[in-house]
């Protein structure tokens, strides 16, 4: 192999690191309201942070796949890579769900960042300035008509066999994280990415703050499907405000605050799993920016 190939090749695999890196820092964060953390479970019984350990690393030759894909594309990505992409990620979510033992962990992130690293693979040549924002043209370059094809005949579908999406696609008109995707995700390249950029203090205040910023701007389809009513993004949008009034990770009464929020979510059996999926997305940049 040339040192040139062998060079492509290193920066390939490290796309696939970094994915599996940004899966892992996510669950570290604690105390996360709603979601497995290494201190807490959360409102969910049946996955621990072990389980998150086990999930992300099997999901690591998908990610080196998805950035290999990506590499062989190049710029003029388009709709074509995402279908071959999709073939990969339901092998890769059948490889979660065993490694699981059918417990979903990652299947909102084997879309969303599967879609996020095959975009960087494509922009493996671009100057590292431009890189990100390249990365969010080329994923909506890619999405280009899934909505249509997803979305279209559904209400003809067996009811019993709609997704949790899909059903609010039909009854509440939202299209949840294929709209975010197929728009670029605006929640992660205008407003999550933008944040986290000019956040200070420990890894560990900034991401806590960046995913409270995330869950008040976004339309969960966790929290309303756990909620069982889109009002709740409502609630989660006053709740966001309250803790950053309160000055957000680095106080205490925005500890406190999170502290309390942390509760109500155990009791109500809330989860913000969605909002867990955009800060994966956001650190994946992080790391490829050099931010922390
Ligand atoms: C397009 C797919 C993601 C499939 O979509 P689907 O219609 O199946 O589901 P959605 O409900 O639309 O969303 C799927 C997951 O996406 C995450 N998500 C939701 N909202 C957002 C958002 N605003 N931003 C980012 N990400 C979002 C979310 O994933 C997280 O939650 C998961 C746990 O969910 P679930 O098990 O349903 O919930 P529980 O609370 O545990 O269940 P109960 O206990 O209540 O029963 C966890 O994975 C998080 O990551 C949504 O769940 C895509 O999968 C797809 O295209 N599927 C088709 C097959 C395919 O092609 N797959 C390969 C894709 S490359
Ligand atoms: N830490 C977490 N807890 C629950 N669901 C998640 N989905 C992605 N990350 C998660």
């Amino acid at each position: 192999m040339t040192a040139e190939l062998n060079e492509r090749q290193q920066q390939i695999e490290r796309l696939g690191q970094l994915a599996v890196q940004a899966l892992m820092m996510e669950v570290t964060v604690n105390p996360k309201p709603g979601l497995v953390d290494p201190v807490n479970q959360g409102p969910h019984p049946d996955m621990d942070v072990f389980t998150f350990i086990t999930s992300a690393m099997s999901l690591q030759s998908y990610f080196n796949q998805a950035a290999r894909l990506g590499s062989q594309a190049g710029l003029q990505a388009g709709p074509t890579l995402f279908g071959q992409l999709r073939a990969i990620g339901k092998k890769a979510e059948t490889s979660m769900f065993t490694a699981t033992h059918g417990v979903n962990t990652h299947k909102g992130a084997i879309f969303s960042l599967g879609i996020i690293v095959t975009a960087a693979g494509a922009t493996i040549d671009v100057d590292s300035n431009l890189r990100s924002n390249q990365i969010f043209d080329i994923a909506k370059q890619m999405l280009t008509g899934v909505l249509k094809s997803d979305f279209t005949n559904l209400s003809h579908r067996d009811p019993e066999s709609l997704t949790a999406g899909e059903r609010q696609f039909l009854k509440y008109g939202k299209t949840g994280i294929r709209g975010e995707a197929t728009a670029g995700f605006p929640t992660v390249r205008e407003l999550a990415l933008p944040f986290l950029r000019q956040t200070t203090g420990t890894t560990m205040d900034r991401l806590l703050d960046t995913l409270i910023k995330i869950a008040g701007e976004t339309s969960d389809s966790n929290l309303i499907k756990r909620a069982g009513t889109p009002a709740i993004t409502q609630w989660m949008k006053e709740q966001s405000r309250q803790y950053f009034a309160r000055g957000g990770s680095k106080t205490t009464a925005g500890q406190a605050f999170l502290h309390d929020l942390n509760q109500v979510f155990l009791e109500r059996g809330l989860s913000l799993g969605g909002s867990a999926d955009l800060l994966i997305l956001t650190i994946y940049f992080g790391l490829l920016e050099d931010l922390f």
